[in-house]
């Protein structure tokens, strides 16, 4: 197994065949994603638990960023794609014809891997979904960019130049000031793709203690290369190879016991 103190691991045990509706945010029923003639994802089944972290494990290509775009509904915007099956958001299929996607996204929402604020100030880059939203009233708004900006761990370094322009933050003060903008709007469910691949360790660090914070209100997936990303931050991980899942259990299940092979061969670094 690979090296990860036990005990910095989250270890809810819950049942995730069994979870009852109350305690499911999403659930995803036979998805099969091709993109043209090629494959991405196969018959893809699982239910992820309301506020906790999600983690998406797997070699590069197996398919872990296309099953999280297709929980906002990313792929949408791949002219080559094409989708069967259910993903299920109150019970809703979020790819039901009468869903409306603008409004999906807004309670669906997304960090990348490279930090991508808009070429506006602080404050600005925060509020831009409310305003977007029709909010104009200057407390509202206010409030929000405090609120968000303390929710992302950043307000402490930028409350005394909200009106400078984002770009002047650093890489790592960036990502979080996007995730300030992700949360203002105050979505269900926030998907993290890779979301400190691009960040140096402190950064890093600084974003990973921020992702086990946010699942106090907020239902986290999160897709990552590091498994032992994958193994500080997350309560359950799926294995992902060639676009299956292979196995889905809490975090701390598939790094100490997996019941797969290709589950084991994996985290034993014997590909990928
Ligand atoms: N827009 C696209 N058009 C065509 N094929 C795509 C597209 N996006 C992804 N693919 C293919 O789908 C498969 C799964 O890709 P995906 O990016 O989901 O994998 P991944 O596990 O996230 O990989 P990585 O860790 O390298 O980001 C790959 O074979 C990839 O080449």
């Amino acid at each position: 197994m690979i090296a990860i103190d036990s005990s910095v691991m989250n270890t809810p045990k819950i049942d995730l065949e069994n979870l009852s509706q109350e305690q499911t945010a999403l659930e995803i029923r036979d998805l099969n994603l091709s993109y043209g003639d090629k494959q991405a994802l196969f018959n893809v089944s699982m239910k992820i638990p309301k506020k906790q972290v999600t983690a998406f494990i797997g070699p590069s290509g197996c398919g872990k960023s296309t099953l999280l775009r297709c929980i906002n509904r990313m792929n949408d915007l791949v002219e080559t794609c094409n989708i069967q099956g259910e993903i299920l958001l109150h019970g809703q299929n979020i790819y039901d014809k009468k869903v409306d996607v603008a409004a999906l996204r807004r309670n669906v929402g997304m960090v990348f891997q490279r930090p991508n604020p808009f070429p506006k100030s602080i404050y600005e880059n925060v509020v831009y979904g409310l305003r977007l939203q029709g909010v104009n009233d200057r407390r509202k708004l206010d409030e929000a960019a405090e609120r968000s900006l303390r929710g992302a761990a950043i307000w402490d370094e930028v409350k005394d130049r909200l009106h400078d322009n984002a770009f002047g933050l650093s890489g790592g003060q960036q990502q979080r000031l996007v995730i300030a903008r992700a949360i203002a709007i105050e979505p269900e469910v926030l998907l993290l793709d890779e979301p400190t691949s691009a960040l140096d360790p402190i950064s890093t660090l600084t974003i990973e203690e921020l992702i086990s914070d946010l699942k106090s209100k907020y239902t986290v997936v999160i897709v990552t290369h590091n498994m032992q990303q994958a193994a500080r931050v997350s309560d359950q991980t799926a294995f992902m190879y060639m676009g299956e899942l292979i196995e889905y259990a809490d975090t701390n299940t598939i790094f100490t016991t997996p019941t797969k092979r290709k589950t084991e061969d994996y985290i034993t670094g014997r590909y990928g």
